[in-house]
Formats: C-alpha cells, sequence, structure tokens
C-alpha cells in the first residue's frame, strides 16, 4: 500500500459542477480529502452526483467552480497524470468487434506502463479466450476484460463506476475478488461507485456518502463504525438525549425508538452498527431534509 506521505486520492475545495444552461446542479460545493492507499466505496441515491464526481476525477468534464486535485494533480493534467489513472465505466465498455488480444495490444500501444505479463496472467485465470470476440462476452466477461486493461496499466488509482451492477452474484463476487487482489497487487487505490451496500461493505474500508449533490459523511470505515451505534429507548428519552449525542435517523415503534446516533459519549443501552445501517441512515437524514425542505417551500 502506498507510504502515509503520498498525496491524497482526492483534494477537493469547494467542487461544484452545473449542467447544461439551466445549470442543473450535480455537484455542490463539495470538499473532501481521501487520503491513499484505500479502497473507498461511493454511495448515495441515483442522481446525487456519484458518476459526475467519478467524471471529473477522470478529467472526462470540467468543474463549474472549485477544484478537484487527484493524486496531487489535475485530473488528467498530462499524459503521465492520465497513466496513473485506470478508469472503468458504467457498463464496463470494450470494443465489439476486436478480440480479448486485441484489446490486450491496444492496451500496450496507448499506455506505457503496460504490464503484458499481468495481462496475459489475468485472462488466463478468469478464463477469457483471447480469440473471442468482446461483443460476444457475458457481462462478467465483459467487466473481468475492462478491469484487467485498466489494471495493466499498473495506475496507482483505479476508478470504477458501478462495475458490477448489472452480474450475477458469483459473477460479482469473482470480480470484487479480483479488484481485490489487483488492489494489493498494485499497491494502488481504487474508488467503486456502487447501490450495492453489501459488496461496499465486502471491499471497503472508507466511505463517501454523496446525497443531493453534497458530501453526507466521509470517512475510514472503521472510525465511523466506531462513532456510530444504534440506540434503542422509550421515545420520550429521546428529548433528552446526553450531550455529544446526534440522532442520524429515528423510526418510533408505539412508545419505543430505535435510532443511528453519532455519538463520542457512552450511551446506555447502544448497540453497533453494520455500514449498510450506517449509510442508509445518512441517505434518510438527506431524503428526510430534501422532503421537509420542499414541504416548506410548497407551503
Ligand atoms: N450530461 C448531463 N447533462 C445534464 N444533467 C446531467 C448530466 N449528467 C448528469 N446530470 C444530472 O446531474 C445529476 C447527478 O447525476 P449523476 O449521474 O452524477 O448521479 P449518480 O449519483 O451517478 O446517479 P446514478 O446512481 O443514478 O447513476 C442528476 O440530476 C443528473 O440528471
Amino acid at each position: 500500500m502506498p507510504v502515509a506521505d503520498s498525496p491524497p486520492v482526492f483534494h477537493a475545495r469547494g467542487l461544484t459542477k452545473k449542467y447544461g444552461r439551466r445549470g442543473k446542479v450535480a455537484l455542490d460545493d463539495v470538499n473532501l480529502n481521501i487520503p491513499s492507499g484505500r479502497v473507498i466505496g461511493l454511495v448515495g441515491p441515483n442522481g446525487a452526483g456519484k458518476s459526475t464526481l467519478l467524471h471529473l476525477a477522470c478529467g472526462l468534464i470540467e468543474p463549474t467552480s472549485g477544484s478537484l486535485a487527484v493524486l496531487g494533480s489535475r485530473p488528467a493534467a498530462n499524459a503521465s497524470h492520465l497513466a496513473r489513472v485506470g478508469f472503468v465505466a458504467q457498463n464496463t465498455p470494450v470494443y465489439g468487434s476486436f478480440t480479448v488480444a486485441e484489446h490486450l495490444v491496444l492496451g500496450q500501444k496507448l499506455n506505457p506502463a503496460w504490464d503484458p505479463a499481468l495481462a496475459q496472467r489475468r485472462i488466463r485465470q478468469v478464463g477469457l479466450n483471447p480469440a473471442q470476440k468482446a461483443g460476444q462476452l457475458s457481462g462478467g466477461q465483459r467487466a473481468q476484460l475492462a478491469l484487467t486493461i485498466a489494471a495493466a496499466k499498473r495506475p496507482e488509482l483505479l476508478i470504477f463506476d458501478e462495475p458490477a451492477a448489472a452480474l450475477d452474484p458469483l459473477a460479482r463476487k469473482g470480480f470484487l475478488q479480483n479488484l481485490m487482489e489487483f488492489v494489493l497487487e498494485l499497491g494502488a487505490s481504487a474508488v467503486l461507485s456502487s447501490h450495492l451496500l453489501g459488496d461496499i461493505e465486502q471491499v471497503c474500508d472508507h466511505i463517501i456518502v454523496l446525497c443531493n449533490s453534497k458530501v453526507e459523511l466521509a470517512g475510514d470505515t472503521g472510525d465511523l463504525l466506531a462513532c456510530h451505534a444504534r440506540l434503542m429507548a422509550p421515545r420520550a428519552d429521546f428529548d433528552r438525549l446526553a450531550a455529544g449525542v446526534e440522532v442520524i435517523s429515528v423510526e418510533h415503534n408505539g412508545n419505543y425508538s430505535s435510532a443511528i446516533v453519532r455519538t463520542d459519549a457512552a450511551t446506555d443501552p447502544l448497540h453497533p452498527v453494520s455500514l449498510e445501517e450506517l449509510v442508509l441512515a445518512y441517505m434518510t437524514r438527506a431524503a428526510a431534509g430534501v422532503e421537509s425542505a420542499s414541504w416548506e417551500v410548497a407551503r
């Protein structure tokens, strides 16, 4: 894994992206500092701005205002920076009329640090036929090809936009396993956007929760899990919570309530939360904020 003094994977300051003449806001004043050496899960509801952030990070689009540095430089600043980042887009695009072997030849031509041995070995390991046209591969095989091409660049950062969404559970498991093997073999960082919280929980050690174009939560999963818990108590107790306890989301069931709280205090009775519960709590809070804001406007 990269050393502690490596530049951050993402360093965003006031990062804002608006689309089109109407200025549709996709990212709104985002601040982030994501250390290297992590497998980062980027989660959030549809339209939250995840793909926009990843496209900005790959230099495919420009911010409207603010700044984003990726591995310490402007995204896609030059050929050598491009070579440091491997990107697997949504639906893992490949050239349908090219064979698997032709993809590897193309990869070698286009990438100065291409590792042919790694590419060949991985193609063999995942059982891809070099002579097969990519257009005839299954979704899982296409994803494995796209992952191999991204990894054979030997990048410092691998970026995946919902790479496994269309795969069946077995293919997804294989894909995630390979992804983790690559991360270890390359000593790379990875950013993985996904709606599949189970996948995120399985492979990520850092998360970014993006809701309504803003960062709702970001941090190392271990740290976040340590300062969140489920609090179950009579409903009335929630009116007099200890100082330092913040309710993120709460469900009432008769006179009893169950809440996900952020706490630096030891409050009884607290139960640990899973990463999935934590992410859902922040997404629920953000959705409730939008609902009450639009209700205010409607009044
Ligand atoms: N090229 C574009 N032109 C106009 N609006 C766009 C464009 N791309 C994205 N948007 C809008 O920006 C917002 C964020 O979109 P984005 O694709 O980044 O979200 P996302 O979190 O990746 O969503 P999903 O989970 O559905 O893939 C959405 O409201 C979307 O409609």
